[in-house]
């Protein structure tokens, strides 16, 4: 269904056609429609199969005191009057009235038999009647009780689903917040396109009041108002997952704190808050930050900033919380021109130019080709530490500096100011999560679109408008359509079961995991469908199931789970288990043993993989301060932290500014493998020789890296083949290559 309305939305858009548009909507939203189906369906017996039954054992220590009473039990016989009993149709309505569908039936009498049939000595109780049904005295259905009373040890949920139910409760959120309930809150929703003024106007208000608070959805955006409301002369504090800057230098804090979205306290009281970018709400992700910051934030005034497609759910949402809505409109500040021609060829990139790409891959071959032409670019991405970010964009937006072009990921799609003139899409398609956690490569949609084109032309740069084009010809169409289009209104806001409401089902099911009692929740839970939909907890789910094995705490355990870490990337995820480890056994996590496990001090890198290594590098150091501002008495290093962190950010940097030298040497490296080392290993290898022990040259390896940067989607088969044909071309005689082969065959020999 959802792959035909993908295809449907690109022969739309590509064709402008009205009868398509027509059943694109329907189809899109009889989708919603079956999706909302799909999500109230949820069907017993998926709920039941989440339920892992506790194994019940005989007692064998048990007298066999129904044996002294009755005699032995024939088990042929015993298993002719099991059988029977479960085959009895009353019986099973009964069970069915005892929480137990068919599937928990079978799994309970396929454990009651067992258990009857192989227990040297059974309970006193059961043995007298299943004695009294074999001679007649008793009826099958005698045996209900034990039955039953098996199957709840077996599925202790089955006493306490009305509890469960009642926990996983989450039909009215406006509830959870008793503090915001009792001010009475204006609500103010600056609307409009990119470049329009909603968060400055909305910040004007911050900066004016007696104390505020400013949710932003990335880190930069949050330090980028910490920095303009302090320089402004209003102190304000930051904090983000991983920081806490103060503006007095004494450290008490600030009447104004500018913050990411998920760091928002719901406790303290301002006069003024600004929620950005409230269109966010929407995000499979990370929605219900918005949405708690909605509902929970204890403010006089509370501004939203973002898409007009919000305005009818945020209005919706605060006839529940018996809240006002007032919209102001803005329109674009400067004139954006989408240009009638795709750009083709890296050649007629200009100055001002910013190149958005949506992957990595693109992201490498697009600078490596721009500065094949003899033109300098800057880079940013979203795994880039802030600083090298901040570096790049200053570097673009310097006048006086020859760096004109930008390459990008849409991870300037919010936040950065940037000066840009012209933004071209190098491509239309991205990656994407669905609803079910599934990737999925599918068209940008409208709000993306409108988004990240936005950004050129910016009001108060050097450009008074802005244009934007697509880097192919066959895209320009769908672009112009995608940049015609409002966004499509937003229907529902996200929602996701707290710690205490986790913890709660924990003491109920003592025996499940934190994986399957998050899953039981979200099965079990109700929301109101008409607003609020459940975000994905896959990314927790895979972190709790990594640390199921470590000991630890239930409250720990969930906080661990929530550390907002790329699971895509191995290194990050090894130093997060080893973290939870010593944690378990409440040893001290010094800077000396992060010193020792990322094998620090670092090295410039050398290849694409170095940097891919620092930049997941950067990532523990993140991870460590996120985990110290929650278990601060085991990671209680922070300051080293950071000050090590600003010199991996420099490292990066000297990486980033020479990405195409790091192409390169990465292409030497491919070219030197003769294969008989897996990947991997060879990796791993270099990783240890360059790192560890910090060693300078080119670490010489044995296997086919080539695979393994495919196969990671570092480089792709063009892009290695273009490589291979500039480097010849231009940098480097065609024989080197060779000489090169033959030392480091020497070389290897000599190791051997
Ligand atoms: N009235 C104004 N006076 C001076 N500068 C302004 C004014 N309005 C907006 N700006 C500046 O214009 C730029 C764009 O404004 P702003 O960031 O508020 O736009 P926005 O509508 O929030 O855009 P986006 O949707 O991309 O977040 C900012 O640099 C902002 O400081
Ligand atoms: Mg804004």
């Amino acid at each position: 269904m959802l792959q035909n309305a993908s295809k449907l939305r690109l022969l739309c858009l590509a064709t402008q056609n009205v009868q398509c548009s027509k059943l694109l909507n329907k189809l899109n939203a009889t989708s919603s429609v079956a999706l909302l189906q799909r999500r109230l369906k949820k069907t017993d017996t998926n709920l039941s199969s989440l339920f892992i039954p506790v194994e019940v054992k005989p007692n064998i220590d048990d007298i066999n005191i129904g044996a002294e009473l009755s005699g032995n039990l024939n088990k042929t016989d015993l298993l002719k009057i099991l059988n029977k009993f479960f085959q009895n149709k009353e019986i099973k309505t009964l069970l069915a009235d005892n929480g137990l569908d068919q599937y928990l039936q079978h799994q309970a009498y396929v454990s009651f038999r067992r258990y009857c049939l192989e227990a040297q000595n059974l309970p006193a109780d059961i043995h007298l009647v299943f004695s009294d049904v074999l001679h007649g005295a008793g009826n099958i259905t005698d045996i209900f009780p034990y039955f039953l009373r098996h199957a709840k040890l077996m599925f202790p949920h089955l006493d306490c689903m009305d509890d469960l139910r009642k926990i996983s409760d989450l039909r009215s959120p406006a509830n959870w917040y008793p503090q915001a309930r009792a001010v009475n809150r204006k609500i103010i929703f600056h609307a409009g396109p990119t470049n329009s003024g909603k968060t400055y106007h909305a910040l004007e208000r911050f900066m004016t009041s007696k104390s505020g608070v400013y949710c932003g959805p990335l880190k930069l955006l949050a330090s980028e108002v910490f920095n303009k409301s302090n320089k402004r002369g209003t102190p304000c504090d930051l904090v983000t997952g991983e920081e806490r800057n103060f503006a007095d230098p004494k450290g008490d804090a600030s009447n104004h704190v500018s913050c990411t979205v998920e760091m928002t306290s719901v406790q303290n009281p301002y006069e003024v808050a600004v929620i950005d970018e409230i269109q966010m709400i929407k995000d499979h992700q990370r929605g219900w930050a918005w949405t708690r910051a909605l509902l929970g934030i204890v403010a006089e005034e509370i501004h939203l900033c973002g898409e007009a497609g919000a305005i009818d759910l945020i209005r919706q949402i605060c006839m529940t919380t018996g809240e006002d809505v007032e919209v102001r409109n803005y329109k674009r500040l400067t004139p954006l021109n989408v240009e009638d021609s795709a750009v083709g060829s890296l050649d007629n990139v200009m100055p001002g130019d910013c190149i958005v790409c949506f992957s990595k891959n693109d992201i490498y071959s697009v600078s490596r080709g721009i500065e094949a032409t003899g033109k300098e670019v800057a880079v940013i991405y979203g795994g880039l530490p802030p600083g090298t970010k901040l570096a790049q964009a200053a570097k673009f937006n310097d006048p006086e500096n020859s760096c004109k072009i930008l390459v990008a990921t849409d991870a300037i799609g919010m936040g950065l100011n940037l000066s840009i003139k012209r933004v071209i899409f190098y491509s239309l398609i991205k990656p994407t999560m669905n609803e079910k956690g599934e990737r999925e490569m599918d068209t940008i949609s409208v709000s993306a679109a409108l988004q990240i084109a936005g950004r050129a032309g910016r009001y108060g740069t050097q450009w008074p408008e802005g244009s934007v084009t697509t880097f192919k010809q066959e895209d320009l169409t769908t672009l112009k359509r995608l940049l015609s289009c409002t966004p499509e209104p937003i229907i529902q806001a996200g929602l996701h079961p707290t710690a205490d409401q986790i913890e709660l089902y924990a003491y109920h099911l003592p025996n499940s995991s934190l994986s399957n009692l998050m899953d039981i929740f979200v099965n079990l839970s109700t929301v109101d469908d008409s607003l609020y939909f459940m975000c994905q907890t896959e990314d927790f789910k895979f972190l709790a199931d990594m640390i199921q094995h470590v000991p630890l705490p239930l409250r720990a355990r969930y906080l661990f789970c929530c550390a907002p870490i790329n699971k895509k990337m191995p290194f990050v995820c090894t130093i997060f288990l080893k973290f939870a480890r010593q944690y378990s056994k409440n040893e001290t996590i010094s800077f000396d043993w992060l010193c020792r496990n990322i094998g620090w001090p670092l090295q410039p890198p050398k290849t694409i993989l170095d940097l891919v290594h620092l930049e997941a590098v950067f990532d523990v150091l993140d991870l460590y301060l996120w985990l110290s501002y929650r278990f601060g008495d085991l990671f209680n290093e922070p300051d080293l932290i950071r000050d090590m962190q600003r010199e991996l950010d420099q490292i990066i940097q000297q990486g980033i500014v020479q990405l195409t030298r790091l192409l390169r040497n990465s292409e030497t490296v491919i070219s030197s493998g003769t294969g008989d080392v897996d990947g991997e290993e060879f990796l791993m290898n270099r990783q240890k020789q360059s790192y560890l022990r910090g060693q300078k040259g080119i670490q010489l390896g044995k296997g086919k890296l080539t695979e393994r940067l495919l196969a990671q989607g570092i480089l792709t088969p063009t892009m290695l083949q273009e490589l291979k044909k500039e480097w010849n071309k231009k940098d480097a005689p065609v024989e080197k290559p060779k000489e090169d082969v033959k030392k480091i065959r020497r070389k290897r020999k000599t190791i051997k």
